[in-house]
């Protein structure tokens, strides 16, 4: 089968690579002359044949918005888009409609799988019509991972349920790393356990707690034992944000998501405003030492 793909980037680089090795014929395009095969997005759609496939693989946000509209002006009756990035799943009922005016299909998918999914595989949720589906179903066999269609492929729902699927998949994922990343504190704060890297790569094999990720921490602590190469300071793409925003929506409780969020914004913040606040009040009520703002955080001197 004949794919476009637009954005050949960390993700869309190697998928269009893993899509080759299955003996699929691919035409990419990025506005980086080095690794596209057409001039422009006009040029890409030029070199396929009628009906179209064209995979949208760019930043989420306004600039998946924009390539998706500018697609909606330049495919056929019959084309299909299929969106991969991480968007909001509220885009894209706004971009089915889009398209659907100039019957033109559209299919959501969330992709899972990061820079390790050229020789891993993706884990592909799929939200759209069957029948679009299954036109671009020889795709999404050469990008899943190897194994029953069902352990890495989901058609989740209509247009939307892609897209909400992989939101809730990242923010299971802030939950789980966060976890994680506090077990790696606590053991780093006892001076009980004298080999830390050790004894987490020790729960690889056999325990409750073995999956991927911690495989991914261990690789980490291989490199840099105590990760002190690195400052703990997380940034995040948006969708930890969006599945909170739901779960409101829902009232569904997600305390754990919640928190990991939270988490990741304190994680920037020197001297946190808040903190002062509580450290003042305490001072206040109780008489309480506070230690004085001194020129960096954590170096001013005690005071009652
Ligand atoms: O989708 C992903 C992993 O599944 C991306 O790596 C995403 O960027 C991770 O989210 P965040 O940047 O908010 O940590």
């Amino acid at each position: 089968m004949q794919l476009g793909l637009v954005g050949l980037g960390k993700m869309g680089f190697n998928m269009r690579e893993r899509i080759r090795r299955a003996g699929h014929e691919v035409v990419g395009y990025d506005r980086n002359p080095e690794v596209t095969d057409a001039s422009s997005l006009a040029d890409l759609v030029d070199k396929l044949e009628a009906p179209r496939v064209v995979w949208v693989m760019v930043p989420a946000g306004d600039i998946t918005r924009q390539t998706i509209a500018d697609l909606g002006e330049l495919l056929a009756p019959g084309d299909l888009v299929i969106d991969g990035g991480n968007s909001r799943y509220t885009d894209d009922k706004v971009n089915a409609e889009l398209l659907a005016g100039k019957e033109i299909g559209y299919l959501d998918t969330g992709v899972s799988g990061g820079v390790w999914g050229l020789d891993n595989g993706y884990g592909l949720m799929v939200g759209g019509a069957a029948e679009d589906v299954e036109k671009a179903m020889p795709i999404f066999d050469a990008l899943r991972p190897e194994g029953p269609r069902e352990e890495g492929f989901a058609h989740a729902g209509q247009v939307g349920a892609g897209h909400f699927a992989k939101m809730i998949h990242n923010g299971i994922e802030y939950g789980l790393m966060q976890a994680y990343a506090e077990g790696f504190e606590l053991l780093e704060a006892s001076k009980l356990v004298e080999n830390v890297p050790a004894t987490i790569k020790a729960w690889q094999r056999g325990t409750v707690v073995r999956s991927w990720l911690l495989d991914l921490l261990v690789r980490a602590l291989d490199s840099d034992p105590e990760l002190d190469d690195l400052r703990g300071h997380v940034e995040d793409s948006g969708e930890g944000r969006w599945t909170v925003e739901e779960a409101i929506n829902l009232a569904v409780p997600a305390p754990v998501i919640s928190a990991a969020l939270f988490a990741r914004f304190a994680s920037r913040q020197d001297d946190s405003p808040a903190m002062r606040a509580v450290a003042s009040l305490r001072n206040q009520f109780g008489g309480h030492a506070v230690q004085a703002a001194g020129p960096t955080s954590g170096s001013g001197s005690t005071q009652s």
